[in-house]
């Protein structure tokens, strides 16, 4: 430890050439010191400091020695302050203090040195002022500071991600939620041929239970265990291996199911991947079964007789039209057969309207039976009904008529206890020799459906005879 104050009093004792090598000796040391050394007064002004505070300050020594004030000249602004208090407590107490503190250097920017302050006694013990020693820590510093914007960005980092995934989670759940709630069935398939995403009412569709999880579940084996609920798995999973051929949007596939549910399913790769070549296919399925039965009502409604569901007049005047359309272009015949009930009014009028129906509804049921799959059977209004026969002639036709008629005549209601019958009275016209267009056939038909009521009725007779 260097004791300069007792150096001094030496050199004062005329020790001249014994003081001048020892002063040579120790500026030598003073120089090769590494840190800054400095020695205060009692009041504060600098006494010496070494002159290896050029390397950390860029100023020479006698810049601080020279100063009024070296300590302002020499300590950072910011830390200014607090160097004073401690050097004054220091001066008070005796005590040592360290702390860290930035030199300034002539170039406006710092140097931080560790500092260690320590009391300087006299030799009555007394204290005459304050020894700075500091060590330069600037190069630790700049590693702190990295390592502190170094986490400091890694904070800001991992805080956006977070931001970004909560995100990210909050816009699945919303997604999800959405998902769950439509009626739409929707899968998505990655491209391994796994699960990666199913909702709700896919679950409901396919007939799995709400609490199974597909995720991660091979596309082959989902196939395996719908099979058994389609009408036609072959021809569907056909349809599947058609669609995934292509990168298109699939055309709407409709589809049966053996408990009679109608389902359509539409197809697309989701675009994406790092690699760009999608990241997998979702498919939306939909049961279409409620719709599909009131379509079929509604055409129903618009070509069926609602009392015995028979075709009504409408649909007769369309078959008509194809069929004779169809007749001149393939050169054949077509036999139209009109009748009309006898006797049906005064059912109506003897047991009431609804006994009435009994009767119609009967009817069509009993003829039904009678008339072949290719003739199509019609009720035109109250008891007026027509068959149509394709590829007809007129021994066909009368071969038909005379079936109609006992069929008709055979058929026994039962009102009040008392037995009922009817009978019909029928005309037949036959395309081309009749009529060869819809009204002039009918007309003709209902000509010779005239004649068999004049003719007594229950019998039939042939156009143009
Ligand atoms: N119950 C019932 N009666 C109907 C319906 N539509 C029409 N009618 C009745 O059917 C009868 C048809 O009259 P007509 O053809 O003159 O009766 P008909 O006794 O068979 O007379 P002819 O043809 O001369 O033998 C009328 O009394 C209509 O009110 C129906 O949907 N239900």
């Amino acid at each position: 430890m260097l004791k300069i104050p007792h150096i001094w009093r030496r050199s004062a004792r005329s020790r001249k050439a014994d003081d001048a090598a020892e002063l040579a000796l120790l500026r030598s040391v003073a120089k090769g010191i590494h840190g800054v050394e400095a020695m205060f007064s009692h009041d504060g002004r600098l006494r010496w400091i070494s002159p290896s505070v050029e390397r950390l300050t860029a100023r020479l020594p006698t810049r601080y020695l020279g100063a009024d004030d070296a300590l302002a000249l020499l300590v950072h602004s910011s830390d200014l302050a607090y160097c004073r208090r401690v050097m004054g407590e220091v001066l008070a107490s005796g005590e040592a203090r360290d702390f860290e503190l930035r030199l300034q250097r002539d170039d406006g920017r710092f140097n931080w040195v560790a500092c260690h302050w320590r009391a300087l006694r006299d030799e009555q013990g007394g204290i005459e002022g304050v020894r700075l020693s500091a060590e330069d820590i600037q190069a630790r510093k700049e590693t702190e500071y990295t390592l502190l914007e170094t986490v400091a960005e890694l904070r800001r980092a991992q805080a956006l991600r977070e931001h970004y995934l909560t995100r990210s989670n909050d816009e699945r759940h919303r997604l999800s939620a959405l998902l769950n709630v439509i009626r739409l069935g929707i899968l998505f398939i990655d491209r391994d041929h796994r699960v990666l995403y199913f909702n709700s009412a896919m679950l409901k569709l396919w007939g799995y239970p709400p609490e199974e999880n597909l995720i991660g579940v091979r596309d082959v084996v989902l196939q395996s265990t719908i099979a058994p609920l389609l009408m036609d798995p072959s021809a569907y999973f056909a349809h599947i291996a058609s669609v995934v051929r292509s990168p298109q949007v699939s055309e709407p596939h409709e589809f049966k199911f053996k408990d009679g549910r109608i389902v359509t399913d539409i197809s697309a790769v989701v675009e994406g991947g790092l690699d760009g070549r999608g990241i997998g296919r979702v498919w939306i399925y939909e049961d279409v079964t409620e719709r599909r039965q009131v379509a079929e009502q509604l055409v129903a409604l618009a070509e069926r007789d609602p009392l015995t569901n028979l075709f009504n007049r409408r649909r007769f005047h369309e078959e008509l039209d194809r069929l004779l359309a169809d007749a001149e272009r393939r050169k054949t015949g077509v036999g139209l057969l009109s009748f009309d009930l006898d006797g049906f009014k005064p059912i109506n009028d003897q047991y009431g309207h609804p006994a009435g129906d009994e009767v119609l509804i009967g009817l069509a049921d009993g003829l039904r039976r009678i008339v072949r799959r290719n003739e199509m059977f019609f009720r035109l209004g109250g008891d007026e009904f027509a068959v149509l026969v394709p590829d007809a002639n007129a021994e066909a036709l009368s071969e038909l008529a005379s079936r109609l008629l006992e069929g008709v005549a055979s058929l026994r209601f039962h009102f009040s206890g008392h037995e009922a019958s009817v009978t019909a009275s029928i005309g037949a016209a036959c395309y081309p020799d009749h009529g060869k267009d819809v009204e002039t056939l009918m007309a003709a038909a209902d000509r010779a459906m005239y004649r068999s009521k004049d003719a007594g009725r229950n019998c039939w007779s042939l156009a143009g005879q």
